[in-house]
């Protein structure tokens, strides 16, 4: 596994736990959407995941190893993330080139024309053309900023790519772009990929494992296919009855 909670529980200060005994991993490959109904727990899965919060208790490993300040720099060049909202996620201040090298120089990974060049690669990879270096983000639609967003998260080669709601803010057919991008670069570069979404639709387009969060616990997860076509969890049903354009189970 390349990042795993493994048995998490998680109390917000003065709340109710938030999350109770939960297990998701993701492998070298693999593609893994977390789906729930907000309130879940979906998004403090993420900042567990990210080393943002510690777990009440259980492990959170990467590797197969507790994330420590020593094996950080390492974390942050695997784990990448991408998040909901393009318009807030993109510094109106910097230009894509700087914007998408973020990485390299936090890193230390490149700079110079090595990182111009890495930068250019990975617009090109998500079809942003070349000439778009010195633009700022105002100049884009939501789904081309999502696309520097995506950009700007593989382009130190990452294994793993955290989504969280990677389309939920976009219109419908730039949502089936995003996610048709998403499985064009897992499949090129062997990315994996974990998508927290609350749409069934967008996970089943993308991931082969669906994991299912009620009220801060896993009820149900295998593959996407077996859950859709028989999911066995009343709540599941109702997730995939949620979803016009899949068929009744
Ligand atoms: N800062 C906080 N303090 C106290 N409780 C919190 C805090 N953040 C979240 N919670 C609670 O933890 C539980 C899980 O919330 P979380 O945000 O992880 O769910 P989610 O599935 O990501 O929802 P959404 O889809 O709306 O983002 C909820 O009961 C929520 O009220």
């Amino acid at each position: 596994m390349i990042l795993e909670l493994r048995n998490v529980s998680y109390r917000y200060r003065k709340g109710a736990l938030a999350l109770e005994d939960v297990s998701i991993g993701v492998g070298e490959g693999q593609s893994v959407g977390l789906v729930g109904e907000s309130g879940s727990g979906k998004s403090t899965i993420v900042r567990l995941m990210l080393a943002l919060a510690k777990p009440t208790a259980g492990e959170v490993l990467f590797d197969g190893e507790p994330i420590t300040p020593a094996t950080m720099r390492r974390f942050r060049a695997s784990v990448q993330t991408v998040f909901q909202d393009p318009y807030s996620s993109l510094d109106p201040r910097q230009n894509i080139e700087s914007i998408v090298a973020e990485p390299l120089r936090s890193l230390g990974i490149a700079k110079g024309s090595e990182a111009r060049a890495m930068v250019a690669a990975s617009l090109a990879s998500v079809g942003i053309a070349a000439d778009s270096l010195a633009r700022y983000p105002h100049a884009f639609s939501g789904g081309q900023r999502q696309r520097i967003a995506i950009a700007r998260a593989t382009v130190c080669h990452p294994r793993l790519l955290l989504a969280d709601e990677p389309v939920s803010a976009l219109d419908v057919t730039t949502r089936i772009q995003v996610i048709d991008l998403l499985a064009e670069l897992r499949e090129s570069a062997g990315l994996a990929i974990l998508m927290v979404s609350h749409d069934l639709s967008a996970v089943a387009a993308l991931c082969d494992e669906t994991v299912v969060l009620n009220s801060g616990r896993v009820v149900e997860s295998g593959t996407t296919s077996t859950i859709l076509a028989a999911p066995r969890e009343e709540y599941t049903r109702q997730l995939v009855a949620a979803v016009p354009r899949l068929p009744a189970p």
